[in-house]
């Protein structure tokens, strides 16, 4: 790595950090199209009926993930405008969070063997939940009374915003500071524990020679059946096209404006990254879209990836009805 590189690296989550600090919640939408993409997040809900719909924008050219992010606003000079406009579904109540210091784990009184959701019968994960615009649908949408829905990030900003979220429920959720990079960062769960694990344009912000031991982790905690679900930033996305020289830290790897990076995917590479980690395929997709801002008169091409992938049974074990 260059000095350059090595500079975003030591610092990436103070970038965020800062990143968190201006937007707060305001920045990535919230995502209800979350469950028609994702129906495992929420099993025994009625999918035939998005809960949300953005009219805003129009999409042309769809592949097969019709409601996905739909709504955007166009500001060049800035690739994170690309992925998500603002949202005001969520009022978020600050609690004052500079006085408030983030919960640990080590806050909560657990009787030994215990760990937060212990008692769950269905666990999602989210990492790089950024400031909840996943987990909060999620707790909203997923009634089930054993669920229970962990989510982190390395950006400390972050996760206070989510724990001073009004919707954030203890009882129900555990968020929580962790470096997905870091091999000896714990996470609050032991191995085989997880139902599902979602990633949402995160694995994309991850130094590419990182990317394997994430998954590799990650897979770690999965129950045999429980699944990775991963929608991420493709290659030749618009927001790619866009970045202008000098931007480019490796090969389709580049760092914005504001010290945040990002990877664009093709689908081997992410079948490679999964199958290694001893994950089966159950999906993986190229959402290309045209989008068309209407009033702005653009039109743009996106091009993401959709994957989910499987941790196999072990031999001889029969997979025997829902993974709880
Ligand atoms: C593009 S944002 C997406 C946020 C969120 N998933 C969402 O959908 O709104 C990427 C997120 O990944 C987090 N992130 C990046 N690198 C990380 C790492 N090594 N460990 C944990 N989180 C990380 C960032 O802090 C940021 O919140």
């Amino acid at each position: 790595m260059s000095l350059v590189t090595d500079e975003y690296e030591l610092n990436a989550n103070e970038y965020w950090n800062d990143f968190y600090k201006i937007h707060e919640n305001g920045f990535f939408k919230d995502r209800h199209w979350l469950f028609t993409e994702f129906p495992e997040l929420a099993p025994d809900q009625d999918q035939s009926q998005p809960i949300y719909k953005d009219t805003s924008t129009t999409n042309a050219g769809l592949g097969s993930c019709e409601n996905g992010p739909c709504s955007l606003e166009t500001r060049p000079q800035e690739h994170h405008q690309l992925d998500f406009m603002k949202d005001s579904n969520y009022i978020i109540h600050r609690l004052g969070t500079d006085a408030k210091a983030i919960l640990n784990l080590a806050d909560l009184k657990l009787n030994d063997g215990d760990f937060p959701g212990s008692s769950a019968t269905y666990r999602i994960l989210e990492v790089g939940c950024g400031a909840g615009n996943t987990v909060f649908p999620i707790l909203q949408t997923n009634n089930d009374p054993g669920l229970f829905v962990y989510c982190c990030d390395f950006s400390s900003t972050a996760v206070d915003l989510v724990q001073t979220n009004a919707e954030y429920d203890s009882s129900r959720c555990f968020a929580f500071v962790h470096d997905l990079c870091k091999d000896q960062s714990p996470y609050p769960m032991p191995e085989e524990s997880l139902d599902v694990i979602i990633l949402i344009f995160v694995l994309s912000a991850i130094l590419p020679e990182k990317m394997q031991c994430v998954i590799n982790r990650l897979t770690r905690l999965l129950k045999p059946g429980g699944m990775i679900l991963l929608r991420d930033y493709g290659r030749y996305d618009l927001a790619q096209l866009r970045f202008k020289k000098g931007r480019c830290l490796s090969d389709n790897f580049y760092v914005r404006g504001d010290g945040t990076r990002v990877y664009f995917f093709t689908q081997d590479e992410l079948e490679a990254l999964f199958t290694t980690a001893g994950l089966e395929k159950v999906q993986n997709l190229v959402d290309r879209r045209l989008q068309v801002n209407r009033g702005k008169q653009v039109t743009m091409h996106r091009v993401w990836i959709q994957c989910k992938y499987r941790k196999p049974f072990p031999a001889g074990r029969e997979e025997n009805g829902p993974v709880h």
